[in-house]
């Protein structure tokens, strides 16, 4: 079973070069055997051309190395964080892609203009508030998990599968790995889109940039999702 996924893990992360999505390494994609509570990610600072799925590590949902020679991603303790956390996501994406990162340094949310973003994201995505000193200090990586999961104590991470972390970058999440890659896309592309929006419309008299309708949200997302999309679930206990 942790074969295929390790083949899967591997492919997704080898994608975020295709998709324009990291530079150099900054970006890790992980995926989850929710039977096995094992979470297979990438190795740090690795590049991407050449992963192969045997140097995917295994971890457990402490974070823990079960198997592989390689040292997991820096950033495995938020992955593991979330998968604790979040249920019902198989897969995560972290990567600091240049729009969204630039609305995580920023700390402002990506309003929702129009319907490209509604068919990914059910609202603006949000941000989330910075770390503290001794968050930094003492587990910056876990803490970063937490002030993820803060963020989302009224949002449901199936309706909204992306976060900006406040002076860093973007987590993206979905149902399998190769699904949080699709979402990291989609976020980043919504990311340039609603910055270029803004410049459009900051050089008019009325610089108010529109948002999307509640009632074509709504339709789009649940055109996408279902007619009984499912907002709400269970957070497990971390
Ligand atoms: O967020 C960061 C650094 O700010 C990380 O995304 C690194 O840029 C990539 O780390 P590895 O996955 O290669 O350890």
């Amino acid at each position: 079973m942790l074969d295929q996924l390790k083949i899967e893990v591997c492919a997704a992360n080898r994608s975020l070069v295709d998709h324009d999505l990291v530079t150099l390494t900054w970006g890790n994609v992980s995926g989850i055997d929710r039977q096995s509570g094992r979470v297979v990610i990438k190795p740090s600072g690795v590049d991407y051309h050449d992963l192969m799925p045997e140097h995917m590590v295994v971890v457990d949902l402490d974070g823990n190395r079960i198997e592989g020679e390689l040292n997991p991603s820096s950033d495995t303790a938020t992955h593991v964080w979330l998968y604790r956390n979040f249920s019902a996501i198989g897969g995560v994406t972290h990567t600091h892609s240049r729009y969204a990162t630039m609305y995580s340094q920023c700390r402002r949310e990506i309003p929702c203009l129009g319907t490209t973003h509604a068919d990914h994201f059910h609202g603006p995505v949000p941000v989330t508030r910075p770390l503290t000193e001794s968050e930094v200090a003492q587990a910056y990586e876990a803490n970063t998990g937490k002030v993820i999961t803060e963020r989302f104590a009224d949002l449901d991470p199936i309706a909204m599968p992306a976060v900006l972390v406040a002076g860093h970058a973007p987590f993206a999440w979905g149902p399998s790995a190769k699904k949080s890659v699709e979402n990291a896309v989609a976020l980043e592309a919504v990311a340039q889109m609603t910055l270029g929006c803004q410049q459009i419309m900051a050089g008019q008299q009325d610089n108010a940039v529109p948002r999307l309708e509640a009632y074509v949200l709504e339709k789009h997302y649940q055109r996408k999702h279902g007619p009984d999309a499912y907002y709400g679930q269970a957070k497990s206990s971390s």
